[in-house]
């Protein structure tokens, strides 16, 4: 198989599995004060900042002219009244960056224990991550953790890279820590990294470098579904989807079968080994812009295992016009077949609403 973007998929993979064992490792360790809420009053940890920092270091090593678009800014690690925080932020990024070379990494890449960094230099690094996105041009764009609420549970969570060339994901790349590696067991092993590269398919493989290495890797296309098997794929947050609409279009739809309620892109590595069959993400009507990084990994992912992503609306998802979706609303994926069944159901559920809200009137 002759890859388009291969150096970047190979330091990409990197970059996720060392993020991936930092959130695990972080988890077992965060304390009260290591988690902060942002101006928008979502939550923030140590795990995060960390985890963008090793992902820019590496990627800004091997690609140095690149652009990031990265969910986190340091504003809130630098100063002396953030000191320890920041300290443990160092300290996190470096057992990462430090950690020895795995079966797969090259010297080149600048990781193994000669590689530690300055707490400034980390600062910097996730400020690589503050690139204001657009329509021309390559950029990456990284979710250190996506799905920080669930990570805070001990549930799902991602981390997410995507590769964007005009526009266009080329690349993305999700590693899911806490993930069965099998759906049909899924109290047995966890942690599993998805990859998709434009034209040459979507895989499952192991998060462990040296298990990769061995040749564990699953090609995944989504399968047809009847109505009765499908189950919908939607957000555990009820802030993040307006999951009332989502039950509406499932009656519409004919689905039977509860949803599966997952935090971050997990919900799409799910999708494209055959769970649920549909991803169906409703605006709640506060006027939020979904992020380019919540869902450019998921989109390529998504696309390569047969499938459709579109808006609500079934506009395509335009990646171009900054950090944002933009004017995009809501997003619907699944295979080709039930894809444009979904887009039919959410119009009549939009007409039925309606009609509803005028005669509550
Ligand atoms: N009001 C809102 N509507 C939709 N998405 C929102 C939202 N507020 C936050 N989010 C996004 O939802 C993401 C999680 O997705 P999901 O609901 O599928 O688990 C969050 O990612 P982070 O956890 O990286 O901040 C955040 O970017
Ligand atoms: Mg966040
Ligand atoms: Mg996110
Ligand atoms: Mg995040």
């Amino acid at each position: 198989m002759s890859l388009t973007y291969s150096t970047e998929r190979q330091v990409a993979i990197a970059a996720v599995r060392r993020a991936c064992a930092l959130t695990s490792s972080v988890f077992n360790k965060l304390v009260r004060n290591e988690t902060l809420t942002k101006d928008d009053k979502s939550p923030v940890t140590v795990g995060d900042f960390s985890a963008q920092a090793v992902v820019n270091i590496i990627l800004g090593r091997t690609f140095p002219k690149d652009p990031i678009v990265g969910e986190e800014d340091s504003a809130d690690l630098r100063g002396d009244s953030s000191a320890s925080l920041r300290e443990r932020v160092v300290e996190l990024a470096n057992e990462a960056l430090t950690a020895p070379l795995q079966t797969g990494e090259k010297e080149q890449w600048g990781l193994g224990p000669s590689n530690a960094r300055t707490a400034e230099e980390l600062m910097d690094a996730v400020d690589r991550g503050n690139y204001p996105g657009g329509r021309t041009g390559r950029m990456w764009t990284l979710d250190p953790i996506d799905g920080t609420k669930g990570f805070l549970r001990g549930e799902q969570y991602a981390v997410c890279l995507a590769l964007l060339v005009d526009a266009r994901v080329q690349l993305g790349v999700i590693g899911c820590p806490n993930l069965p590696v099998d759906p049909a067991n899924p109290s047995g092993a966890r942690g599993c990294i998805f990859v998709a590269e434009r034209g040459h398919g979507a895989y499952q493989i192991p998060v462990s470098a040296s298990e990769a290495a061995a040749g564990a890797e699953r090609r995944l296309v989504i399968p047809s579904f009847a109505p009765d098997q499908l189950s919908l794929l939607e957000s555990v947050e009820k802030a993040h989807s307006k999951l009332s609409f989502n039950e509406r279009v499932a009656h519409l739809l004919g689905v039977t079968r509860p949803p599966t309620r997952m935090d971050s892109q997990a919900k799409y590595c799910a999708l494209v080994r055959g769970e649920g069959g549909v991803y169906l993400r409703m605006p709640t009507g506060t006027g939020y812009k979904e992020k380019i990084w919540d869902h450019a990994p998921g989109s390529v992912l998504v696309e390569e295992a047969g499938g459709v992503i579109t808006d609500s609306r079934g506009e395509p998802l335009d990646f171009g016009l900054g950090r944002t979706l933009g004017e995009n609303y809501g997003v619907v994926a699944a295979g080709r077949d039930v894809h444009s069944r979904v887009i039919e159901a959410v119009k009549r559920a939009k007409e039925e609403e309606a009609k509803g809200d005028a005669q509550g009137q």
